[in-house]
């Protein structure tokens, strides 16, 4: 399996957003270290998300960028996406590796070293870990973990470890000295006045 790339870039479809526009100001940027999760909203129907997945795919490809759907593994098979990602209220890893195939890139969530080594047991390619820091962008989670969160699960297992919530390039090195592989974004490229150099300052501090 080719090595993951160490942004993810995921797909913001809220009000006044425009997902493809950040997509396509930091694929030139990011390139083969780009990895694009085409997450939606619960109310997008398939259609849409189909859609929306089917026009990431064939931005990301010509840039040898990843191209993942997250939760909706049938949405993903249908446009031939490089794989998926879920969490505790999606499909269980095992049932999601059957349903993408031994050669997918499959991501699973954990947020401690037990349910992180159960993910990797049961076919995850990597784990998003967090949240790491504060985050308005999704609610319901836990108390932030920090990147002490983040290195008691990147000890416990050998799969790569994307850190996620809150994150910014300021919070990268510290991530990184924790034991990150990788960062994933929501807020710090669609938010962003500039999403080309947003992602310019973040793949610098990833590769620092
Ligand atoms: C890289 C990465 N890490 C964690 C998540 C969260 O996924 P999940 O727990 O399935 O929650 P939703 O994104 O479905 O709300 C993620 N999407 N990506
Ligand atoms: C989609 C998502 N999942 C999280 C988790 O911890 O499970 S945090 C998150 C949102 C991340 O957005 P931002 O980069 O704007 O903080
Ligand atoms: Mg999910």
């Amino acid at each position: 399996m080719p090595s993951l790339g160490r942004l993810h870039l995921i797909t913001d479809t809220r009000p006044g957003c425009d997902p493809l526009a950040v997509v396509r100001a930091a694929l030139p940027v990011a390139r083969a270290d780009l990895v694009v999760q085409v997450r939606v909203d619960d109310d997008t129907t398939d259609r849409q998300a189909y859609d929306l997945a089917r026009r990431v795919r064939a931005l990301c490809v010509p840039y040898g960028a990843t191209c993942l759907v997250n939760d909706r593994l049938h949405v993903a098979l249908a446009v031939d996406a490089h794989g998926g990602h879920v969490g505790a209220d999606d499909l269980p890893v095992a049932a999601a590796r059957r349903v993408l195939g031994p050669a997918a890139v499959l991501g699973a969530t954990a947020r401690e070293p037990g349910t992180a080594a159960r993910a990797v047991a049961a076919g995850a390619s990597y784990l998003g870990v967090g949240p790491c820091h504060p985050t308005a962008t999704k609610t319901g989670l836990p108390d932030p973990i920090g990147p002490a969160g983040i290195r008691a699960v990147a000890a416990a297992v050998d799969v790569p470890v994307i850190a996620i919530g809150g994150v910014t390039a300021a919070t990268v090195p510290a991530l990184r000295a924790a034991g990150a592989h990788g960062v994933a974004v929501v807020g710090a490229l669609s938010a962003a006045a500039d999403p080309g150099r947003a992602t310019a300052e973040l793949i610098a501090a990833l590769t620092c």
